[in-house]
């Protein structure tokens, strides 16, 4: 199976040496994973264009817990990510990186966890410098649940085509043509990902 995952957040939270350090731990754990890290500039914008979105199955949120603003720009991301995932769905992780500073910290371990509430993802607060272990952990949950959700994607459309001939075959009993039927229809398709985001 192959997965793909983009890395958002600030310019200096740790995205590259996030991605560096979860990849050595990742690499039997799936064949093949595909990750992007997404850099952004003082003054650019943070937020993933909408060529990322159709092309990542998962997203990983990064904030430093040293620098309010930081966690300020992964919410803004979240909510963006929020918005597209109201017709795809994609897993997301949200990561409080540099722990190993502790003393240096302006970001609540509760923020964090209200916001992966708040926007229905996974969170975890890490040190890209020294704790191998909860990173690999973080990873390992974010690909699990991105596996499930590719695993079960056919079914998924399985499933709505059936109910779409369904119709249609109510639609033939009753007199009604494939084209009203289609016309009907197509006010409550699922949607592809739309062009909300900047660029990216
Ligand atoms: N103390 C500490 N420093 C870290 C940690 N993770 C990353 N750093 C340092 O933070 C700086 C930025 O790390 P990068 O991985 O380049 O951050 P980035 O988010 O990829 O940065 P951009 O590519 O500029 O957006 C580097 O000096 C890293 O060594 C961490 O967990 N603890």
């Amino acid at each position: 199976m192959s997965l793909r995952v983009v890395v958002l957040g600030a310019e200096n939270v740790g995205k590259s040496d996030l991605i560096y350090k979860s990849s050595i731990k990742q690499e039997d754990y799936v064949t093949d994973i595909e990750i992007l890290d997404s850099c952004a500039k003082k003054n650019t914008s943070i937020a993933p264009g909408d060529n990322v979105i159709t092309w990542t199955d998962a997203f990983i949120v990064v904030y430093d817990i040293c620098v309010h603003s930081s966690f300020e720009q992964a919410i803004k991301i979240l909510d963006i990510i929020n918005k597209a995932r109201a017709s795809v769905y994609c897993p997301a992780l949200l990561l409080g990186n540099k722990t190993d500073l502790e003393h240096r910290r302006t970001v609540g371990v509760e923020e964090g966890h209200q916001a992966a509430l708040e926007y229905n993802c996974q969170y975890y607060e890490v040190s890209a410098a020294e704790d191998f272990v909860t990173i690999s952990i973080a990873f390992q949950a974010l690909l699990r649940e991105t596996k499930i959700i590719q695993q079960n994607k056919p079914l998924l459309k399985r499933r709505k085509s059936s109910l779409v001939n369904v119709s249609k075959k109510l639609g033939a009993m009753f007199g009604k043509k494939d084209s009203e039927m289609d016309r009907k229809r197509s006010t409550c398709d699922v949607a592809g990902p739309k062009t909300i985001f900047e660029k990216a």
